[in-house]
């Protein structure tokens, strides 16, 4: 029996972290068989050149890198967690819930092609590597953590001043611009649920955004 796999995604700094540890404590409460991952997985040795290459050792500009390089890194990385950590859980109908995934990948590494055809090309490359050659499951649900640049931005640098870094993506505001389009653009291409983190332009508290993603979550589950 497979199980369910629930994405959060959302630019840097919108909350997927915060979100999907609160959505896995739910879920715990209600006795389900759950299991939270997160990608890049720092923890693993197989992160090593998604590392490196968000340190800049492969230039300082994300486009110092071309996609399908990156992309690379990424997916190795993804394919090491899915097999070594939770792919039997998975297999036995565990609930699966993932702060990024492939998902990002699109976005973040599609938004280096200006050109629509090369967008396209490499959308498909991506999506066969990973879902049919590196055989990673499709996700059940993709939820959008939709938030404006000017807050996420404002969070991730609070973030910064209390010990974190910034990686080269968070460090170029038009990369990241070009970022916030292109979850715009695939929310609707792919049906992925949107939930607005902002209501009149103000941050929602985080369990007001944890009811929606909580509702959004009970329709996929078997
Ligand atoms: N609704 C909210 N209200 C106030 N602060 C929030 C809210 N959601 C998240 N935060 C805070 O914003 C910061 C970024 O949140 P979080 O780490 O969950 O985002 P993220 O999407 O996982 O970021 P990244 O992609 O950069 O790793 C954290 O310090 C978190 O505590
Ligand atoms: C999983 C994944 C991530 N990315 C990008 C998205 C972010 O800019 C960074 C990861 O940073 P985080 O703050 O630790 O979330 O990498 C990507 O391009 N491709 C991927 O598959």
């Amino acid at each position: 029996m497979k199980g369910t796999l629930i994405v959060l995604e959302g630019i840097d700094g919108s909350g997927k972290e915060t979100q999907s540890a609160l959505l896995e404590k739910k879920l715990r409460q209600e006795k389900r068989e759950v299991m939270h991952v997160s990608f890049p997985d720092y923890d693993s040795p197989s992160s090593s050149l998604v590392k490196m290459y968000l340190k800049g050792d492969f230039g300082r500009d994300p486009s110092d890198v071309n996609p399908y390089a990156a992309s690379l890194f990424y997916a190795v990385d993804r394919f090491a967690s899915y097999r070594m950590k939770w792919k039997s859980f998975y297999e036995k109908g565990g609930i699966i819930i993932a702060d990024r995934y492939t998902t990002s990948n699109m976005v973040h590494q599609m938004t280096k092609y200006e050109d629509v055809e090369k967008r396209e090309e490499f959308l498909s490359w991506l999506e066969k590597t990973e879902y049919e050659e590196l055989e990673l499951p499709r996700p059940d649900l993709v939820i959008l953590l939709d938030i404006p640049l000017s807050v996420s931005e404002g969070l991730v640098k609070k973030r910064a001043l209390q010990g974190g870094s910034m990686d080269i993506h968070e460090q170029h505001l038009d990369y990241l611009k070009k970022c916030c389009g292109a979850y715009q653009e695939l929310v609707d291409r792919y049906g992925w649920k949107r939930i607005s983190c902002t209501r009149d332009g103000k941050l929602r508290s985080i369990e007001a955004i944890g009811i929606d993603v909580a509702q959004a979550a009970a329709a996929v589950m078997k």
